[in-house]
């Protein structure tokens, strides 16, 4: 009896010295997360620096700008780019990338989507003697290509697995002998990592001197730390080693400085001459609209800013999460008059073409399609990307957003977010490389209220800030938000879930959100404190999470994986109120984003749909490029965001784009409106007096 109780005597000061040792273990696990983590972020940095002054050191003997001089070749090249390609100037970069190739040099390219990145190679493949070399990701891409070089005259061919055997034939006698046409070979990676006989009648070529350029498209493949890592890409290095003495151009739409870092490594260019351009794409207007939880209700906000805001039917795209998804949303836009195909790569490649093709040829208005509906989106006329479920990291939203309006036009780039579709997502890339880090840097995006859309693109792909010019859901509204002190809810959350875990409980967001109401309800709270509502308390408990305060944890099961939410590093600190939490007010609605009102040419004045078509026809007159390098900021911001104009900015704006050509007309629409608005107060315009000019003011409510 007395040993028993003995027994029992020792064995709760072992369990409570287990606890306290388990408290500390815990305790030191976080320090070391937070360690690795700084680590992590500190190699990074340190990496970078390296790289930059690396890159300073061994910068090529020849100034970057030397590039834009004159060359021998310059007026064969003019030739080319006009008789050939029938292009009338170059765009910025274009000129100096093809004359670094041609004077022999490595290239790093990376210039946005619809930039024009193909004639930086194709130009130099025709000007050089000899076959160039193209890497390419993907068939349908290549496909493209090649149709689009014979449809110039240039001898251009692919081999894939689709080549038949006369082609080939054709192609190994070009390579080997130098017999026959070729100027541009096409190939994808798997051909160079996988077979032999292709890299030795490549060997020949280059030993008859016979191989004037390589160039490997969408180059961003080769780094893991990319949003497309393709594993054949890896082996790419083997063509410097093979052929050093031939130039290699790598271009890309998109690459961090680790990711440029890494793919100059793996194709072993490390003296290459790097042209980056800006990300900046000043024709898409980016903003994000808050998502119901309720599914019916999302598609039809969907459908209606697709009808109202095209109803010509103009192009677009709609990303889901799911397969599963991707086709329900399809057939429910159906349901309301919208023609959608969906893509994803459940289907065989036949049905797949299918689809892509009708909508290349504009027979279907809206692809609903997955991540697989990828690379090789070259519709230039696509005038809306939508994004029903978050993208998974900044790069890949940059990507898929970026297939809007690669013609220059103005283009929309919408997405909807929930904080209740973060576990989602976060469940599925986790185990990546950076998964939850890059998720947690999109989830920022969707979750600020206030800071420019596209500084946050400058900020993640390292560029300096430029103007937004309105073109952002968060600069051109004008809605007065306030900051919601959510000190008090976050020490109520922490508190929970310290108790959850002192009882070996979980929670997922969801369950914690119904907690924390529970909790609110019953503790008769005296507090200033505001009540929140269910979609703050998520968005409150998403913020947390990406500032650590609180983290997810995974758990598998047979079927998923399960997301909870956990205390997280800088959970005391919170707790102890030494952080002051602030939340900011509501996600947008739908009906404040100044381009949905400018996009919805049914709801626009005349004076409005005028100002939309003098945008539209700039851009076209100026190459499809939206027209920076005609207009001022202020000018643009007045063609972008139909902001109250006067006749004095609108002749001054019109004046500076050659009033003769797209002026008179506007003019006098303009002039009507105001007569019409002095006499009737017309078209949901307030006419007020201000100094001499008359401004015209849009009544938001009104149209609304
Ligand atoms: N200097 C130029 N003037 C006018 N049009 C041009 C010029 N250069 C390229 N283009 C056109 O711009 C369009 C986009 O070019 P391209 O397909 O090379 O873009 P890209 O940079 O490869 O884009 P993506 O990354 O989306 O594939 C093409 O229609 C091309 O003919």
């Amino acid at each position: 009896m007395e040993d028993e109780e003995n027994i029992e005597e020792e064995l709760l000061l072992v369990e409570s010295e287990l606890h306290g040792l388990q408290d500390k273990i815990k305790m030191l696990l976080d320090r070391q997360e937070e360690l690795y983590e700084r680590q992590s972020q500190l190699q990074a940095l340190l990496e970078i620096s390296k790289t930059s002054r690396d890159a300073a050191s061994s910068a090529p003997s020849v100034a970057p700008e030397d590039w834009s001089g004159k060359f021998s070749w310059d007026s064969q090249a003019d030739d080319i780019r006009f008789n050939v390609f029938g292009i009338s100037s170059y765009r910025s970069n274009q000129r100096e990338i093809i004359n670094s190739i041609m004077s022999g040099k490595d290239v790093l390219v990376i210039m946005a989507a619809g930039g024009g990145k193909s004639l930086c190679y194709q130009l130099p493949a025709v000007l050089r003697d000899g076959i160039a070399l193209v890497v390419s990701p993907l068939l349908s891409l290549i496909q493209d290509q090649v149709m689009g070089l014979t449809a110039l005259g240039i001898p251009a061919y692919m081999l894939t697995s689709t080549t038949n055997k006369e082609v080939e034939k054709l192609i190994y006698k070009a390579l080997e002998k130098g017999e026959g046409e070729l100027k541009i070979l096409y190939v994808t990676p798997e051909k160079i990592s996988k077979s032999k006989r292709f890299m030795s009648k490549l060997e020949k070529c280059h030993h008859a001197g016979r191989l004037s350029l390589v160039a490997i498209d969408e180059a961003h493949c080769c780094s893991q730390w990319g949003h497309d890592f393709r594993p054949d890409y890896k082996n790419l290095g083997i063509l410097k080693i093979q052929f050093p003495s031939v130039p290699m151009i790598a271009l890309t739409a998109t690459a961090t400085s680790k990711v440029q870092m890494d793919l100059i490594e793996m194709l072993h260019i490390p003296r290459c001459v790097k042209f980056v351009s800006t990300v900046n794409r000043p024709n898409l207007y980016y903003k994000v609209y808050e998502k119901s939880s309720v599914g019916k209700v999302v598609i039809d906000e969907i459908a209606n800013f697709i009808t109202e805001s095209y109803p010509n039917k103009e192009s677009g795209i709609v990303y889901c999460f799911s397969r599963k998804e991707c086709e329900q949303v399809a057939k429910e836009l159906r349901e309301r008059g919208i023609a959608a195909d969906y893509y994803h790569a459940d289907m065989d490649s036949v049905a797949r073409e299918k689809v892509h093709m009708r909508w290349s040829k504009s027979k279907s208005q809206v692809i609903v399609g997955t991540v697989a509906f990828g690379m090789g989106i070259n519709k230039p006329d696509v005038r809306f990307v939508v994004h029903h479920s978050l993208s998974k990291s900044m790069e890949t939203y940059y990507q898929e957003s970026g297939r809007a309006g690669r013609d220059g036009l103005p283009s929309e780039c919408v997405l909807y977010y929930r904080p209740g579709d973060v576990p989602r997502q976060s469940s599925m890339v986790f185990y990546e490389n950076c998964g939850l880090q890059n998720l947690y840097d999109i989830v920022r995006y969707c979750q600020s209220k206030k800071s420019c859309r596209r500084g946050a693109f400058f900020q993640h792909f390292g560029e300096a800030v430029q103007e937004c010019n309105g073109m952002c859901d968060n600069c051109a509204s004008s809605i007065e938000l306030k900051d919601i002190d959510a000190t008090y809810h976050t020490k109520i959350i922490v508190s929970l879930l310290q108790d959850m875990q002192h009882n070996d409980q979980r929670a997922t967001l969801l369950q914690l959100v119904d907690k924390f109401k529970t909790k609110w309800k019953h503790s008769g709270c005296s507090n200033e404190a505001v009540d929140l509502k269910k979609e703050e308390i998520e968005q409150l408990i998403v913020q947390l999470i990406i500032d650590r305060v609180l983290k997810e944890e995974f758990q598998h099961t047979a079927y998923t994986t399960n997301a909870y939410v956990a205390l997280g590093p800088l959970w005391k600190l919170a707790l102890q109120g030494n952080r002051p939490v602030k939340l900011t007010g509501a996600i947008h609605s739908q009906d404040t984003g100044g381009a949905s009102k400018s996009t919805k040419r049914s709801q626009m004045s005349n004076l409005e749909a005028k100002l939309d078509d003098l945008r539209r026809t700039i851009s076209s007159d100026n190459g499809g490029i939206f027209p920076h390098a005609v207009l001022s900021t202020q000018q643009i911001s007045l063609l972008s965001s139909h902001k109250p104009t006067t006749i004095a900015e609108l002749e001054n704006l019109i004046g500076k784009v050659k009033a003769d050509k797209y002026g008179s007309d506007i003019i006098e629409v303009m002039q009507s409106e105001i007569d019409g608005g002095k006499d009737s107060g017309e078209n949901g315009a307030k006419r007020q007096k201000k100094d001499k000019d008359v401004v015209l003011v849009e009544s938001s409510e009104e149209e609304a």
